[in-house]
């Protein structure tokens, strides 16, 4: 990865001249926390207008009391990036203000600490993150510890990351989407949030304390899908519950009904379909009569609707009836800017769920924005986790040439091969090799869950439950 570019024009490019200028606050000190650099935000921010800081080192100024702690120290005592929040010494009849800092180290080719580079936000940028966030429930995570500690003052915390310009236009499409009843079609690859963008939209929609039901229609078997989603009568099939059932359009009465790989939903199960969404009425199988429901219909897919159509295979009048507010999602590969966020959110929520404070290094961070993810962003939670769990030492190195090579042959070294002790559990160690396979398969076969359900030699509703069940 470079990180410079234009060398030849910007040969005279001064970094500290654009250092001092920094909107962000930046202090940057030596190995001996003696000050380097100050950004003129960063002199304001911490009050030391006309102070001279020549030789002074940051205890210095702790000692005179111009702020109380300093991640900075903390960062070149634990050799790691630090955040946290300092508080800055009023002048005179000034409050005492506080600052988001995250200090970073930086270490020479011998792995000797060289430099401390310190960024931090002032409180008035913090609290005007905390209304955006309120507002938009991004959670990006550029800001995470900023958002961390935001969604603690704010009481709120973005699931969705939507850091890339293109996701974040479709948060914004899904915050107007929201306030009305339409139908909206979500299309895009699998695995890139089609629901998890269907429950941002009910969770903004005034139907958000109702129920948001999620239907998998190539999960279900064909003969089951007319029960399932109407429901049926007494006696109205062998095997079913005598005294009847609803179905899953009732069940989301006044909520959401989240009808996912639509394209999958047999021929006469599509008319049956458009009835319900044009009368807003629905019959359980075997009754007579009609019932009315009021569930909003959000449906998805990633198959390519129109060519359906050309080929007979989805009703033209369906898919128009469903095309109302189409909103593409797309693959992780075209929005590189999500890919660390989310790298982060998936390493924050495993290391929180097994207790672990395992990090990435740099170059995970570069090979997973090289990474092309035919998986998306599910492909992408599985190989944290993945690494997460097998990584022995407190730093994972993400690789992808070698992601099915090496886990596996981590698995079969810890499986005793090698004399090697066993450290992961044989559930991990199984529900990992399966993973890892159903991502290769779905990676020769372009992302197509028919394919590769194919030459996994299982029914495509079996995969489509595999995957979600990795979820
Ligand atoms: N923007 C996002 N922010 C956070 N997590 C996300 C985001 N998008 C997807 N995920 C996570 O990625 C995984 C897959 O997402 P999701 O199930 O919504 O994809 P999908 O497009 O509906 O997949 P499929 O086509 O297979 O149904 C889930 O674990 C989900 O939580």
């Amino acid at each position: 990865m470079k990180y410079f570019y234009q060398y030849e024009d910007n040969k005279d490019l001064n970094l500290q001249e654009l250092l001092i200028e920094s909107f962000d606050n930046i202090l940057i000190t030596d190995c001996k926390a003696r000050i380097v650099l100050l950004s003129k935000s960063m002199v304001k921010a911490l009050r030391l207008e006309g102070v001279d800081l020549s030789g002074k080192t940051v205890h210095d100024l702790i000692l005179s009391g111009y702020y109380t702690k300093s991640t900075a120290l903390e960062c070149m005592k634990l050799g790691k990036q630090c955040s946290g929040i300092v508080h800055v010494t009023g002048k005179g009849n000034e409050k005492d203000t506080a600052v988001f800092s995250t200090s970073t180290p930086i270490f020479d080719d011998k792995g000797m600490l060289r430099y401390v580079i310190t960024n931090s936000r002032n409180e008035a940028a913090l609290e005007f993150y905390a209304r955006e966030l309120e507002a938009e429930k991004l959670n990006s995570a550029k800001y995470q510890d900023v958002s961390k500690y935001l969604s603690k003052l704010a009481g709120s915390s973005g699931e969705v990351v939507a850091n890339s310009a293109a996701m974040q236009k479709v948060i914004r499409l899904c915050s107007l989407i929201a306030k009305s009843d339409s139908v909206v079609l979500i299309t895009g690859e699998s695995g890139v949030g089609k629901e998890v963008v269907a429950r941002y939209i009910h969770d903004h929609s005034p139907r958000k304390d109702e129920v948001f039901v999620p239907v998998n229609c190539g999960a279900i078997p064909s003969d089951l899908v007319e029960s399932e989603l109407f429901g049926y009568t007494k006696g109205a099939f062998t095997g079913a519950n005598p005294n009847g059932s609803a179905g899953l359009f009732e069940l989301a009465h006044k909520g959401t009904i989240f009808l996912d790989e639509i394209g999958e939903l047999p021929l006469p199960m599509q008319s049956k379909l458009l009835r319900v969404i044009e009368t807003g009425e629905i019959r359980r199988l075997g009754d007579t009569k009609y019932r009315k429901v009021d569930a909003r219909i959000v449906a998805a897919t990633n198959r390519n609707l129109e060519e359906m159509v050309k080929k007979g295979e989805f009703r033209e009048d369906l898919f128009y009836r469903l095309n109302v507010i189409p909103l593409l999602i797309s693959p992780l590969r075209d929005r590189k800017e999500d890919i660390i966020p989310l790298a982060y959110m998936f390493l924050n929520r495993f290391n929180r769920k097994f207790g672990l404070d395992k990090r990435m290094s740099k170059k995970s961070l570069d090979n997973l924005l090289d990474y092309s993810w035919p998986g998306n962003i599910r492909e992408m939670r599985n190989v944290i986790e993945r690494y997460v769990i097998i990584t022995p030492g407190d730093e994972i190195d993400i690789t992808f040439e070698e992601t099915m090579k090496s886990s596996q042959t981590r698995i079969s070294m810890e499986s005793g091969e090698s004399g090697e002790p066993v450290t992961v559990p044989l559930k991990y160690a199984m529900d990992d090799f399966e993973r890892k396979y159903i991502e290769a398969a779905l990676r020769d076969c372009n992302g197509s869950i028919a394919k590769a359900a194919e030459v996994l030699g299982i029914h495509r509703t079996h995969l489509y439950k595999k995957l979600k069940k990795q979820d």
